[in-house]
């Protein structure tokens, strides 16, 4: 991860080559390389990537013959545009000459001089050889003491022969003898017996480069020059720029300055190198982004009511509602028992005193502990998150502190969403006395503060885990966001990954309603009578109904949330069946996420060492003047 959100020219994460626009930018050499791989201080012989699976020895092996791909046009347009690539090296490159002292280590700019196909274990391959593009630089892979044997070009160029049956000509690679390398030939890899006089593919453990292929140079313009492979993220300019320090290019990651490790900004304030023999941090300063700087030129912030942007199916249920300064947008979707409210704030709301403009101000101010939550495997969560109150143990583990340890936004913002919740449940029409009753004794006891930079977002995922809800709210504050909410895969095409049907009663707006709705009580009937005959049909209906596990449902509702804005989502249900995300299109938004978190669902390790103290804010919107 440190790797690709630094090397502009590596985001791979799970791939050797990494091709985007048309072009390859760089190349990874590690333990799944190729017996005839090779590598010295000038030049490379790889394969090009792909196409290897584990056998059941765990050794990666060729499933299958390669075919002309994406990522090899890509190749071939580097070779015809003069673009080198950089090639990186693994810990593990079985080729190294010397132990690289990192687990990965970027080696140099290299040209493609050579791409051609071979065959290796009965399947076909395509092969690379490249050569490093400043040929006046020490190579630092190269064992201290050592010289070249041979430079790039201190031999004869190697030999050219075209091939009789194709007319194709190609260099030869192998000391054992020239062939054809053109996989439609009929003498495609085959060697010519001096005994026999016939052709025949080689051995392949007796192949051994011919000295002329590998040593040779390929001039290319402007080789032996020098390009920047630390990238250059994050240099602030001499001004003062509002939210540069949130852009994308300052939380990427950067090499540091001492050691040269990539190092990602995993914490809010800055970057520390993850290097445990080196010390190196930088935090570069924070210029506000200021909260009269959120002003939408289309729109404008107003004391009435605002506008609504909010869209959503023709199923879903919109009721609209307007009090204490709130625009209400309530939505509802068919077969779930639960809502959404959307509470749309004006600028009365968003200017009180210590109101939505002040949070926002103040949480940038105040280092409260913001940093990327570990999703294992050194994987982080892009945005940045701190939780107070009750310890929030979900999805990935967030660092938790009392309280009282928070600045006045997060206790604002608890008491702010109380009341909301508090005031919607109540007015809930159909349902107000049992909600009320549920909801009572589980007001907010924890605040999740989530902040995102640039381009950073929360992908789709739902908050119905065990022993949290079923009420969760949001204050949004800074860069308007859009929340996206929709139908679970699983549930909208009714099939598991595993391709087997899900017997649940299919919810409204699902794939194939009806003929799933007929089929539903029949199912349930067979589960008690015949569980095998039952189980046999659940892989049966969907060849029957033509689904399949994987398509995804279109959003059913589409909020877009602004500075001040409250959501909140009440019922089970909903996060059962539905799942949400939310993006942003600016430089900064913060995320205040209030939810109960019932104490006993806690394991022992994870119940708080403090007192979760109830609300004491006793914010009251109501209190607020309302819109003549
Ligand atoms: O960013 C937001 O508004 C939503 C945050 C969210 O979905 C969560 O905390 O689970």
């Amino acid at each position: 991860m440190e790797l690709c959100e630094t090397l502009y020219y590596y985001r791979a994460y799970h791939g050797a080559c990494y091709a985007t626009g048309g072009f390859a930018r760089a190349f990874m050499f590690s333990s799944s390389s190729h017996p005839r791989d090779y590598m010295d201080a000038s030049v490379i012989v790889a394969r090009a990537g792909g196409g290897l699976k584990k056998d059941e020895t765990g050794q990666m092996k060729m499933s299958k013959d390669q075919t002309e791909s994406s990522v090899m046009h890509s190749l071939r347009n580097n070779m015809a545009q003069f673009n080198p690539v950089v090639i990186i090296t693994a810990d593990d490159n079985p080729k190294a000459q010397i132990q690289p002292p990192h687990p990965y280590c970027v080696l140099d700019y290299f040209k493609i001089t050579n791409m051609w196909w071979e065959k290796s274990q009965n399947k076909r391959i395509v092969r690379l050889r490249f050569e490093k593009l400043n040929s006046k630089k020490a190579s630092w892979w190269q064992p201290k003491g050592t010289t070249e044997i041979a430079k790039p070009g201190s031999l004869d160029p190697p030999l050219t022969q075209t091939c009789q049956t194709c007319d194709h000509s190609s260099q030869q690679i192998y000391l054992q003898g020239w062939m054809c390398l053109r996989p439609e030939c009929n003498q495609f890899w085959k060697l010519l017996s001096p005994i026999s006089n016939t052709l025949k593919e080689p051995e392949e453990s007796s192949l051994t480069y011919d000295p002329r292929f590998l040593k040779q140079k390929n001039p290319w313009p402007n080789d032996d020059t020098e390009l920047p492979l630390g990238s250059m993220n994050a240099e602030l300019s001499d001004h003062s720029i509002m939210g540069e320090d949130c852009s994308r290019a300052h939380w990427s990651g950067i090499v540091c300055p001492d050691c040269g490790r990539c190092t990602s900004r995993l914490k809010w304030t800055g970057w520390k190198c993850e290097n445990p023999k080196c010390s190196f941090e930088r935090i570069p300063p924070h210029v506000l982004v200021s909260a009269a700087s959120l002003h939408d030129p289309f729109n404008p912030l107003s004391t009435s009511y605002m506008y609504s942007r909010d869209l959503h199916l023709p199923m879903v249920n919109l009721s609209v509602s307007f009090a204490h300064n709130y625009r209400i947008n309530r939505f509802s979707i068919p077969g779930i028992d639960g809502f959404i409210t959307h509470m749309i704030a004006n600028k009365t709301v968003v200017q009180e005193a210590n109101g939505p403009h002040d949070m926002f101000e103040s949480l940038q101010q105040t280092d409260i502990g913001l940093a990327r939550r570990s999703m294992g495997q050194d994987f982080f969560t892009r945005h940045y998150a701190v939780n107070f109150g009750m310890p929030y143990k979900f999805i990935a583990a967030t660092a938790s502190s009392p309280f009282p340890d928070s600045t006045s936004p997060v206790t604002l913002a608890r008491s702010r969403l109380n009341w909301a919740a508090r005031y919607l449940l109540a007015e809930e029409p159909s349902k107000s006395s049992s909600i009320g009753a549920e909801w009572k004794p589980k007001e907010f006891n924890e605040t999740l503060v989530l902040s995102y930079m640039e381009n950073q977002k929360i992908s789709y995922h739902d908050d119905g885990e065990f022993g949290l809800g079923p009420t969760i709210a949001t204050l949004s504050l800074g860069a308007t966001g859009t929340m996206r909410i929709r139908m679970k895969s699983r549930y909208f095409s009714g099939v598991s990954k595993a391709g087997i049907y899900d017997s649940e009663l299919p919810l409204p707006g699902c794939l194939q309603y009806e003929k799933r709705m007929d089929l539903y009580q029949g199912l349930c009937d067979l589960q008690s009578q015949d569980r095998k005959a039952y189980n046999e049909r659940l892989r049966q209906i969907p060849k029957e109904l033509g689904l399949k596990g994987g398509p995804l449902a279109k959003d059913a509702i589409t909020m877009t949330v602004s500075h001040g804005d409250i959501v909140i989502m009440h019922g089970a249900q909903l996060q059962k069946y539905y799942e949400h995300s939310v993006d942003h299109m600016g430089k900064l938004r913060f995320a205040l996420t209030c939810r109960y978190i019932d104490p006993e669902s806690l394991s022992e390790e994870d119940k708080p060492k403090w007192e979760v103290l109830p609300d004491e804010g006793e914010y009251d919107g109501t209190k607020l003047p309302v819109p003549a």
